[in-house]
């Protein structure tokens, strides 16, 4: 194993570490000490268990332990899965004192968190991201939800996990389109708060992209360094965390409207930023050319920066209707002024930029 780094996320007695580093998984005591009752659960999904499940197994042998393991994708992020994984709980006979695990990307971290925040109103939980986006985003900060139809993460909770372990290794299977989707959460911070972050960015480009573990290691310890002040000054995004959702409100609009078989969740974040940056231009509050600007990186990073050929604008705008920071009919959007500074604005028009 390689050098980690370890940052925090500062909720008092809920306080956790955020632990990055090549070869954690491979740590067994590391992870024995991550399950301090005789229960846990491991959650995980087809593509992650045959490659990384079992040295969880082997750290975690002499516990109770139980498994499953979900077919993987956006489309499994169900209240029915979300039904399985209660089941498999009671069948495990988990008590108060178990461990929800989970060991993969953020479909199945909304959903293993969401289930420690309910089993028995609320167990301990660990994540074991094993994609980028999860690293840098989904992993820390305690939102857990599964979709609906009807829209995206609309039944939830905030549960903070206990502990993030990100072994950078499992980065090495991660398939291209999944790491360039990770990028574009990354690029969020960059774009909401950190102008400095965003040149690094466009410096580090294509050595990000060939997997650099430098360059890889820093992207995910900043992005984290970002999350964790965030989420410790706004826990419940009363404020300042509505800013995470840059891009998302036209991004959650598309994944619902696609069904959730349609892009990926950062690709969707992606073209959602562009177009909350093509919408700031237009409303006068920023420069074109930041738009211009954040969209050619994107476009480096392999990211869609268009809306997909055959959604409709209306449809979007109604999908929008069920955003979870709308209040009393409103719309709130998150625009911003340029790159690294993001705001939030209330508006009441249809707001699809074409
Ligand atoms: N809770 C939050 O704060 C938060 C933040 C951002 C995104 N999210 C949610 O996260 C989800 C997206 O997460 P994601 O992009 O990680 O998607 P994902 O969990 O679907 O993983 C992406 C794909 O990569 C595969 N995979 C995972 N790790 C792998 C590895 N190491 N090697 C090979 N294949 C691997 C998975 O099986 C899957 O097919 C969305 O549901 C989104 O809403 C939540
Ligand atoms: O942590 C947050 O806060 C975020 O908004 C991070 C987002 O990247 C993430 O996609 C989150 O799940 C969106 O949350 P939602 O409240 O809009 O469902
Ligand atoms: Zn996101």
């Amino acid at each position: 194993m390689t050098a980690h780094r370890q940052l925090h996320v500062a909720l008092g007695a809920r306080s956790y570490p955020i632990t990055i580093g090549r070869g954690l998984l491979d740590d067994a005591g590391a992870l024995a000490a991550l399950v301090p009752g005789r229960h846990a659960f491991v959650l995980s999904d087809r593509n992650v268990a045959p490659r990384y499940l079992a040295k969880v197994e082997a750290a975690l042998a002499g516990r109770t332990l139980g498994t499953l393991v979900l077919p993987a994708g956006e489309q499994e992020k169900t209240l029915v899965r979300f039904g399985e994984v209660m089941t498999a709980l009671a069948a495990l006979g988990a008590s108060r004192d178990a461990t929800v695990i989970a060991l993969g990307g953020g479909v199945v971290g909304d959903l293993a968190g969401f289930a420690a925040a309910s089993w028995m109103r609320g167990v301990r939980f660990v994540q074991l991201p094993t994609t980028l986006l999860a690293m840098v985003d989904s992993a820390v900060g305690g939102k857990t939800a599964v979709d609906l139809p009807q829209g995206k993460n609309l039944v939830g909770a905030f549960h903070q996990p206990a502990a993030v372990l990100a072994d950078t290794a499992t980065l090495d299977s991660l398939p291209d389109r999944e790491l360039s989707a990770g990028l574009a959460e990354v690029v969020k911070y960059g774009a909401i708060a950190d102008p400095a972050f965003f040149a690094w960015l466009e410096v580090n480009a294509e050595a990000l992209l060939a997997r650099d573990p430098a360059a890889l290691a820093e992207a995910i310890a900043i992005s984290c360094a970002h999350k964790a002040g965030i989420v410790a000054r706004d826990e419940t995004e009363q404020g300042e965390r509505m800013l995470l959702n840059f891009g998302h409100t036209f991004g959650h609009a598309i994944e619902t409207e696609q069904g959730y078989g349609g892009l990926l969740h950062g690709e969707a974040v992606a073209v959602g930023m562009v177009m909350a940056a093509r919408l700031s231009a237009a409303r006068g509050m920023a420069p074109a050319t930041d738009a211009d600007r954040l969209a050619a990186l994107l476009a480096r990073f392999r990211l869609p920066v268009e809306l997909p050929a055959g959604l409709s604008r209306e449809a979007l705008a109604a999908r929008m209707q069920l955003d979870k920071k709308a209040v009393s009919g409103r719309l709130r959007l998150i625009l911003w002024h340029g790159v690294g500074r993001a705001v939030t604005v209330t508006v009441s028009e249809t707001v699809i930029p074409g």
